[in-house]
């Protein structure tokens, strides 16, 4: 199977309805990460057959379970998950933050060269955003415990958004340690095609 077959055969089995230009740009964006890797270190990951599972399947597989219609990727390093939600997703308006400014560089690259005009670059520390805009969902993978991306996010979320948390193991010591006026909405069970490893999904909400 070729990785494009292997990425349209993976969405469909997550169910989602991508077309033909979606699948095309996701490839486009993969090929992007490899071409950066050479010089930045983006990723680890060098396989296009793992960059495929590991990070864009990976992020799309949150999909299904996220409800928004400006969504703040916090510590988004290659785009991840934000920039294949956003091809995904083009009516959904994605800010990426990063504060690596190699990371925010390639971000605004890959929406060039991919024409997301859906997308936004914050560059810097995500504390340094004005906390005048608000989002309906922010979201990290990767990033830091759950109370520290509550803490450095929770002037920017708007009354009734929701923080999405992407882990592996599902994190019951974090989740044991919440800020006060923060509680779990659900932990959703993740599979991955293509990837044989624990994903949950952690949806929160203030009370
Ligand atoms: C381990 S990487 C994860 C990248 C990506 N989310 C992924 O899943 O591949 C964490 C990223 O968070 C960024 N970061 C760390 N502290 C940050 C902060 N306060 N504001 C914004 N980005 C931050 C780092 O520069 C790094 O790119």
């Amino acid at each position: 199977m070729t990785p494009h077959q292997q990425l349209e055969a993976g969405a469909s089995s997550l169910g989602l309805a991508l077309d033909g230009k979606q699948l095309v740009r996701l490839m486009q964006y993969l090929g992007l990460i490899q071409k950066w890797n050479r010089v930045h270190n983006l990723t680890a990951l060098r396989d296009p057959q793992k960059i495929l599972t590991h990070h864009l399947l990976d992020s799309l597989a949150v999909l299904p379970h996220v409800r928004v219609n400006r969504l703040l990727d916090v510590g988004s390093g290659a785009g991840l998950p934000g920039i294949p939600l956003a091809i995904a997703r083009p009516d959904w308006e994605i800010t990426l933050s990063d504060s690596n400014h190699k990371k925010s560089s390639f971000q605004q690259q890959a929406v060039i060269e991919l024409g997301l005009s859906n997308v936004r670059v914050a560059s810097g520390r995500v504390e340094e955003i004005k906390s005048g805009q608000k989002f309906d969902g922010v979201i990290s993978r990767a990033f830091a415990g759950v109370g520290e991306f509550i803490a450095c996010t929770h002037l920017l979320l708007a009354t009734a958004g929701r923080w999405y948390a992407m882990k592996g193991v599902r994190p019951d010591e974090e989740l044991a340690q919440l800020p006060a006026g923060v509680e779990v909405e659900r932990v959703v069970p993740l599979t991955v095609p293509g990837l044989d490893a624990q994903r949950h999904l952690i949806i929160l909400k203030a009370v």
